[in-house]
């Protein structure tokens, strides 16, 4: 009798910029709950994402950056997933980590067709929301609503950045978008994986109701890069006026920065206005690289401001 292969199951993570999605990764990681396959999407180029998934061999993360997965390579989606199961030490669950801009229907349909669903099996999309920024960002533009509403489970996180009445208000905001889904309140995305996992939520035949596939437009993405050391009062000065103090317009920051006087790369991460700087593994020889995510933004004058971040020689 013939025998079918098991299928992996699949977990698609979406989100808007900075809600927690690659902290939710990291800690399903560490709880060692399954043996994951990690794909990230990055909406730049820099291939940042993929370095701040910790405790996965690179060979068990597959990046897949310059664009959302929602809008441009779906091929290159199957390729990673079927790429991930080839390895000798083949995952037993897969996550993808969708860019803070994308979609997630598109990717779950991508999942669900025909090819990829021969060894694939839609198991939940699962939606991070940032419990402080979430009315903002429902205002902003139509991504944060859509990485919500068709949910299989959500995680409300970043709740002790958020007052109980917000973390309330966001949660109730959730409910209007998808009135379905279970709600986990979290900080640094910490739920149990088991309430995320294996929830078989989809069926082959799923069809989304009342879709509609939109992007805010003008969005920007651009990665600033330089050589060389970088002095930290001008660093603290940049990050002060081009990045922190213009929350409507820069709604993600993140890069490694090399900076004198560390003996390793800083890691930089911005969301809106909430700021944070540690040591990283990387090397402090390597460029210096950030990536700005927002709207209304002149690159020119932030490539400039990042050139004259460079320490005199
Ligand atoms: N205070 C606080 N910070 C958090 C929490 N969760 C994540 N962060 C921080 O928020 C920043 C963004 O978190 P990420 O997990 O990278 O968010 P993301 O959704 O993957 O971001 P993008 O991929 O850029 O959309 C990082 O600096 C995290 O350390 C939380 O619950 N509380």
């Amino acid at each position: 009798m013939a025998q079918f292969q098991k299928r992996i199951p699949v977990g698609v993570i979406g989100g808007f910029l900075g809600a927690g999605k690659t902290t939710l990764v990291n800690h399903l990681v560490a709880s060692g709950a399954q043996k994951f396959g990690i794909i990230v999407n990055e909406f730049g180029e820099t291939g940042i994402d993929g370095s701040l998934i910790e405790n996965v061999d690179t060979d068990g993360i597959a990046e897949l950056s310059n664009g959302c997965l929602c809008c441009v390579g779906r091929e290159d989606l199957v390729s990673a997933l079927f790429k991930l199961i080839s390895r000798k030490d083949k995952p037993d669950y897969i996550l993808i980590e969708l860019s803070g801009l994308a979609d997630p229907v598109p990717v779950a349909q991508t999942v669900l067709d025909p090819f990829a669903r021969t060894r694939f099996e839609l198991d939940s999309i699962i939606g991070v929301a940032d419990a402080r920024n979430l009315e903002q960002t429902l205002r902003d533009g139509p991504e944060g609503a859509v990485q919500l509403a068709y949910a299989s489970v959500i995680v409300l996180n970043k709740t002790d950045l958020a007052s109980p009445e917000q973390v309330d208000e966001a949660e109730a905001l959730i409910r209007k978008i998808n009135p379905l889904a279970q709600v986990f309140r979290t900080a640094q995305s910490r739920v149990n994986p088991h309430d995320l996992l294996h929830l078989r939520a989809f069926s082959l035949d799923w069809r989304p109701q009342n879709y509609q596939h939109l992007h805010t437009p003008n969005l920007q993405s651009f990665t600033l890069s330089t050589e060389g050391l970088l002095e930290r009062p001008k660093v603290n000065e940049f990050i002060d006026q081009y990045l922190i103090s213009r929350p409507d317009a820069v709604f993600r920051a993140k890069g490694f920065l090399s900076v004198k006087g560390f003996d390793k790369q800083v890691l930089f991460q911005s969301v809106r206005e909430i700021f944070s700087l540690e040591l990283s593994q990387e090397p402090l020889q390597a460029r210096s690289r950030l990536v700005v995510i927002g709207r209304g933004l002149n690159q020119f004058e932030y490539e400039e401001a990042f050139q004259a971040l460079k320490a005199r020689l």
